[in-house]
């Protein structure tokens, strides 16, 4: 299925993509306990104009549609027209002005027609995931008490507290397969948002569908709503959610722990990825809850595989075996929950490498947060980040809280890596500094989100690092013009080529946690996906165009390391033994059949 769709993208020709409306298999049945206007009320059943006349008839319709039929392909074009429309007449307007307008048509199909909304954002991802997803999101959250019409997904409150295990049953689907959880503490690099953060897990699960097939009926967006210190927000008289400071402590853990008890009450085997945690609670709850719930945390352990794919990526752009890793030197700047979980499995898979030996790992890894380069002198340090910290006798010529530029000037290192949240710090010092790197093909990931937030532009890292770069950034950035016809490629280096394939991987399986296991093999496939010529032209990951194909390799990966670690419990008709017996290329087969594919069901009604 994911073949067609991959086919299908928006530069596809018409009469290629009518071929592929006109050849789909024809779906089954969908049971529906609904008649007349509360079906086209409900965008999980409506066809809009597209309902049969027969159907009509059957479902009590009849004279609530105007009478001509459009086919959902007619359909499709009107949306698309309408959208391009749109684009023409805001062109020259500002960023903002354009994208929220843009976020706008497509949540109004959201909110309308969920079958046509997953197709046109399956069909066009490339176009609509800097919408949906980062970097607009950010700008929706920001503004999301003035853009709330109708509410999505759950919210639960530290005022709900005692009330959660009944409250879950409020939630009108039967199954739950997948579920991401914020407390909007820290929303891509605009700090803690409160209640607004609630379009982080609607724009990852929109990521869900789109790219891994989870069905959208199976879905759960949810805000845990603990209170906000944004002190604007307080303040704000339109701001939706609790008017108090963050709770703080056991108080915080007990709301956590009611709602992960509750979900699980209802839907034992749902898998909550949380999402968006500041650094102190999104540590904590992924210990807490891993061994117990099918959870990870994707800014941890997603952001972790996605870079470790890009930093062996760099290695192999360099012409070098995947062995010279252990020589690469690595300067991670942010030390939050992202870098830490970056450096972590770096230095688990150079460990590898090195014979398990942790310290020489370690050497060639340093860590910078806001005050510097982080060594054993640093008061206070913060426990994650001790392991990290450099004895001073060997970072000899810096010292404790050594500036980024001086960093970089005296270590040359092979690649610079950002997860500050720090918009610029990458400046034309830092940047110019790394043309002297020890690499013949230094590497530099701005990784931050959005794109105001992201340590430098693509643009900026060519021209001022040098055209032999390979660049990475987490929002999108078109490639860069280098003149004399060449281009220099940018790499969307961001968790969504790895959490679909995750959560897709790990529903299949039927696993009931994800192991270390699983989150490594997701990342070894991700690394070895791109072919040597991509690589060597700089291309570390594939284009999202492909991520329907990407993820059900990833997802693959995750389901066989499951079975290879005896957690794989098995999902609907593959049960574990099914499972153990499958090749590798019938386990891609096998997740890719079960990717949900958006296509009008006949609906039939049932009292
Ligand atoms: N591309 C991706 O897939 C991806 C994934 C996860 C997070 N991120 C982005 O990474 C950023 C950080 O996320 P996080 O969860 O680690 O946040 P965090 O708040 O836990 O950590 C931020 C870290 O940056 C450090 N920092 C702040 N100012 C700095 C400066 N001037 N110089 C050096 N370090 C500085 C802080 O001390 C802290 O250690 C966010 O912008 C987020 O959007 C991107
Ligand atoms: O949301 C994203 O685009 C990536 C990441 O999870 C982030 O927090 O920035
Ligand atoms: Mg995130």
């Amino acid at each position: 299925m994911w073949r067609l769709a991959r086919c299908a993208s928006s530069n596809l020709s018409r009469s290629l993509r009518r071929r592929f409306f006109s050849t789909a298999a024809i779906p089954g049945p969908c049971i529906i306990h609904k008649r007349g206007t509360d079906i086209l009320h409900d965008p999980w059943f409506n066809k809009d104009t597209g309902f049969p006349l027969t159907e009509r008839d059957r479902l009590g319709l009849r004279g609530l549609l105007p009478p001509r039929v459009i086919s959902f392909e007619q359909q499709y074009d009107r949306f698309m027209e309408s959208y391009r429309s749109l684009e023409k007449n805001t062109q020259g307007q500002p960023y903002s002005v354009v994208s929220l307008a843009k976020w706008r048509i497509l949540n109004r199909l959201h909110d309308r027609n969920e079958t046509l909304y997953y197709r046109v954002l399956i069909d066009n991802i490339k176009d609509f995931a800097p919408i949906i997803y980062t970097p607009t999101v950010g700008l929706v959250c920001q503004n999301y008490s003035g853009l709330f019409r109708r509410p999505r997904g759950m919210y639960f409150s530290a005022k709900d507290k005692g009330e959660m295990m009944s409250m879950i049953y409020n939630w009108p689907a039967q199954q739950v397969d997948m579920i991401v959880l914020t407390d909007g503490s820290r929303i891509l690099g605009l700090g803690d948002l409160g209640v607004q953060g609630i379009g982080i897990p609607i724009g990852k699960l929109d990521m869900y569908v789109a790219a891994a097939g989870i069905n959208p009926q199976r879905i759960l967006p949810v805000m845990l709503d603990v209170g906000t210190n944004n002190q604007k927000l307080l303040e704000d008289p339109l701001y939706l959610g609790l008017r108090q400071p963050r709770l703080e402590g056991e108080e915080y853990l007990s709301i956590v722990d009611e709602f992960m008890e509750a979900v699980h009450t209802r839907w034992p085997k749902a898998i909550v990825q949380f999402e968006d945690f500041q650094m102190k609670w999104a540590f904590e709850t992924l210990q807490r809850y891993r061994k117990r719930f099918c959870m990870f945390n994707d800014d941890i352990q997603g952001t972790a595989g996605v870079a470790l794919a890009g930093l062996l990526g760099t290695v192999r752009a360099q012409g070098l075996p995947l062995s010279d890793f252990v020589n690469q030197k690595i300067v991670v700047v942010g030390a939050g929950s992202a870098g830490l979980g970056v450096l972590n499995m770096a230095i688990q898979a150079l460990s590898r490498m090195s014979g398990n030996n942790e310290t020489a790992a370690k050497n060639k890894c340093y860590l910078l947060d806001k005050d510097g380069l982080i060594t054993k002198e640093r008061k206070n340090i913060d426990p994650a980040a001790a392991p990290f910290a450099k004895d001073l006798k060997d970072v000899e010529g810096l010292r404790e809280g050594a500036s980024l530029v001086e960093v970089v000037k005296k270590l040359k290192p092979h690649v610079l890596l950002g997860l500050s949240g720090v918009g610029g710090i990458f400046n034309e010092e830092v940047l110019k500094a790394m043309r002297e790197s020890d690499s013949t093909k230094p590497a530099i990931f701005a990784m931050s989100n959005p794109t105001m937030n992201a340590e430098c532009t693509a643009a900026d890292a060519f021209k001022y690092a040098g055209p032999n770069i390979v660049f990475g950034s987490g929002s999108p950035f078109e490639d860069v013009d280098l003149g004399n016809g060449k281009g220099g490629h940018v790499n969307q280096a961001n968790n969504m080529y790895l959490f679909p394939g995750i959560g897709l991987g790990t529903l299949l399986s039927g696993a009931h946690i994800i192991t270390d296991g699983m989150l490594q093999a997701a990342a070894e496939c991700l690394a070895s996906y791109m072919t040597d010529e991509e690589i060597q032209h700089g291309i570390l990951y594939p284009s999202i165009d492909s991520i329907r194909h990407i993820t059900a390799e990833v997802g693959a990966a995750v389901l066989r390391a499951a079975v290879e670690e005896d957690v794989a419990e098995g999902h609907g008709e593959a049960g574990p033994r099914e499972l153990k017996h499958m090749s590798k290329a019938e386990t891609v087969a096998y997740v890719s059949r079960n990717m949900w594919f958006p296509v009008y069901s006949p609906l039939v009604h049932e009292k």
